[in-house]
């Protein structure tokens, strides 16, 4: 039986009288990472932020776990864990990435800010801080100042904050944008063993990097779902081809 996380229904979308997508029925199974592909201005990025309550879409529903969480805000869909990575802004460029760490953890805790909480208090957070920094190779940096850091480590930490807030869904919008080749892989490479069993949905590119990392693709062109698969049926699929992957 499938053990769906999140779905959409008939999701459509519009921006005045241009419209992005119109119905989309969309499934998202617990557990896989799952990668959205299709040709630029396809409404990838809108369909990322429909999912997460950024923008409220012009018709049908988004489900989590069964419930309806269409009119549910940004802020509270994190909380019932549909998170997205964002890009380091410049406070958290100028902080050491384990107070980034820790200012996540007090935020899925519901406790105040580490700055206005004594020292001691913040020890079991420190702990899971420590941790996870650990986890994900970037021990060594924890004190460092984050914008001082190589572009590779800060997106790796836009992953470890989003990944504290411990996420049912994990959505990542091009979480390798502005890296090398080489160094996009390699992000996929720990995203792929570090968070795996993470339901993870990405927005991504590079389709060699999609096809290694997606347990599923699904392509979005023309307003719609036009096939979601394993990426071996993506690759062979004649309308996939045709619409996308042939230009
Ligand atoms: N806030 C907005 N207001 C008006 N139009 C928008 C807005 N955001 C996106 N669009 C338009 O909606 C369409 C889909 O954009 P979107 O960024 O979702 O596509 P995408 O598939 O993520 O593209 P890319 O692969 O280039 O990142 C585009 O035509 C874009 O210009």
């Amino acid at each position: 039986m499938s053990d769906v996380v999140l779905q959409t229904r008939g999701l459509s979308m519009a921006f005045g009288g241009l419209k992005v997508f119109n119905g989309l029925e969309f499934a998202l199974q617990r557990g896989e990472r799952h990668a959205v592909i299709g040709p630029n201005g396809a409404g990838k990025s809108t369909f990322v932020a429909v999912v997460t309550g950024l923008l409220s879409p012009t018709a049908g529903k988004v489900f989590l776990d069964g419930r309806d969480v269409t009119r549910t805000s940004a802020r509270d869909r994190v909380k019932a864990g549909i998170v997205r990575t964002f890009q380091i802004n410049t406070l958290f460029a100028s902080l050491t990435p384990l107070e980034s760490v820790l200012i996540a953890l007090s935020q899925r805790d519901g406790v105040a800010r580490p700055s206005l909480r004594p020292l001691k208090s913040l020890k079991p957070q420190i702990e899971e801080a420590d941790a996870l920094l650990h986890k994900f190779g970037l021990a060594d940096d924890a004190t460092a100042l984050t914008q001082a850091l190589p572009y590779g480590k800060q997106r790796l930490l836009e992953v470890v904050l989003a990944f504290a807030l411990r996420p049912r869904v994990l959505l990542l919008d091009e979480p390798a944008a502005g890296l090398s080749t080489h160094q996009g892989q390699e992000l996929f490479e720990q995203l792929a063993t570090l968070t795996d069993g993470t339901t993870m949905l990405f927005v991504e590119h590079d389709m060699n990097i999609v096809f290694r990392y997606a347990q599923r693709v699904s392509v979005l062109a023309g307003g719609s779902v036009l096939a979601t698969g394993t990426p071996e049926e993506i690759r062979s699929h004649d309308g996939v081809k045709g619409a996308y992957l042939g230009h």
